[in-house]
């Protein structure tokens, strides 16, 4: 396929996600069923184009003075994907796929418009509901930090030391175009797109299947670092889902000690028994049944929770998430939270400790969270975050998450990584 067809299946793509409000992967995929002549390459410039709208959605429109699928897949190829007005147009000649050109009007309203006149929240490219919540964690940077979260993001890996180094899978890898990542001395990361570029497919390189590596955010990395999990202690992994900080955890507690991953969906577990298999993880025990756990109670060294959330601070990742969440949703996911660090703190032993990590970058579902359980739970105290973040990453030189009243938030600003949120709650001895 030419630019032209896959500028007009994009547009397609970015129509059927905006009127069935339903998740880009998903009409991506009907998409490439309903075009089996499409091949890989043609796949992901398409899955570039409709990603990069999606990011960058309100910003384009307001450049473009107009939102409609047509205009903002334009849009997104005269942004991230760096091409001219003149390029674009060169390519579509005489390329009978193509969809229509972009109107002269658009045209002059992009060139024209300058973002710096936009409202923030559309500088910021979040929804306006949204932007309190942005606010009240990041201060005055906050359209900053939005419009990081609207950035291509890289592919981050986290090197198995069970099983390799990071010079054993660089040298897998280099050819990927992988290389070693920030802050974190062992991981490997392989920078974000240029223009209409493709990302290698790591998981599918011998050394995945060998079990040397993980595709994990930097981010998630450092919030199992912050853990302080060692060898030997006994942990409990209460939200542990398809067990991404699981494996993570065993790694730094070189297979040593004992692990309980727990979710309360039993399905999310599913693909918990392939990966520690495939890592070479020995001290971990699965849990699908919550009665299992009563034995644990008053236990465990470190709790960990990886709380439900709004997955705020994965929007680079998953934009179309970004434009579908709702108050109501926030509200809900901020009701599990509370269940959820309410069901973890009766495992963890005198003295021990409760981690709290999502990947939101909403006050609400964090710092306030925490706040209100440790003023409902005056047997715990908020560990100070600081010198945690010097110890779980010694390498991060000048770079620094923001502390709020309790814990730290990584962002893409911030700490080139996604957005988390992890605090440490230590239970009185
Ligand atoms: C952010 S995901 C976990 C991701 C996982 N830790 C990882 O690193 O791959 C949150 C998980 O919490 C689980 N969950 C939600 N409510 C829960 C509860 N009350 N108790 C335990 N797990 C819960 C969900 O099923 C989901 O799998």
């Amino acid at each position: 396929m030419r630019l032209g067809g896959r500028l007009q299946a994009a547009i397609e793509v970015l129509d059927d996600i905006e009127t069935r409000k339903r998740p880009a992967s998903d009409a991506l995929k009907d998409w490439g069923l309903s075009h089996r002549f499409a091949g890989a390459g043609d796949r992901a410039v398409i899955g570039n184009i409709v990603y990069d709208a999606l990011r960058r959605k309100l910003s384009i429109a307001w450049r473009m003075d107009s939102g409609n699928a047509h205009d903002i897949a334009y849009g997104a190829l005269l942004s991230d994907a760096e091409m001219s007005a003149e390029s674009i147009a060169a390519e579509l000649v005489d390329d009978k796929f193509a969809p229509a050109p972009l109107d002269e009007t658009r045209l002059a309203a992009w060139e024209s418009r300058d973002l710096a006149d936009a409202p923030s929240y559309i500088r910021a490219d979040v929804p306006e509901w949204c932007a309190s919540q942005l606010e009240a964690l990041f201060g005055d940077d906050w359209v900053r930090e939005g419009a990081a979260l609207a950035a291509r993001p890289p592919v981050d890996l986290r090197v198995n030391t069970l099983k390799a180094n990071r010079a054993k899978v660089l040298k897998e890898l280099v050819r990927a175009g992988a290389g070693e990542a920030p802050l974190l001395a062992g991981a490997v990361r392989v920078p974000p797109l240029r223009a209409l570029g493709r990302h290698p497919n790591v998981q599918a390189e011998p050394a995945f299947q060998k079990g040397w590596f993980e595709v994990q955010d930097l981010g998630s990395q450092i919030a199992a670092l912050v853990t302080a999990a060692q060898p030997g202690l006994q942990v409990l992994d209460y939200c542990a889902g398809a067990g991404g900080k699981t494996l993570a955890l065993a790694a730094v507690m070189e297979n040593r000690g004992q692990i309980h991953a727990f979710d309360a969906e039993k399905p999310r577990l599913a693909p918990i028994f392939d990966r520690l298999k495939r890592a070479g993880v020995r001290n971990t025990q699965v849990h699908a049944n919550p009665e299992d756990l009563v034995q644990f109670e008053g236990q465990m060294d470190i709790v960990l929770t990886d709380a439900p959330c709004t997955g705020s601070g994965t929007w680079r990742r998953r934009p179309d998430a970004k434009w579908r969440l709702s108050p109501q949703q926030l509200e809900r996911r901020e009701m599990e939270q509370r269940e959820v660090l309410n069901g973890a703190k009766r495992y963890v032993k005198p003295g021990g400790c409760l981690v709290y990590v999502t990947c939101s970058l909403f006050a609400s579902e964090n710092n306030l969270q925490v706040e209100e359980f440790l003023r409902e739970n005056p047997d715990y105290s908020g560990v100070d975050a600081k010198p945690l973040w010097h110890a779980a990453v010694p390498d991060a030189g000048d770079v620094l998450p923001i502390f709020p009243s309790h814990g730290m938030v990584l962002s893409p600003e911030r700490t080139s990584t996604d957005g988390f949120y992890i605090s440490v709650l230590q239970r009185n001895a």
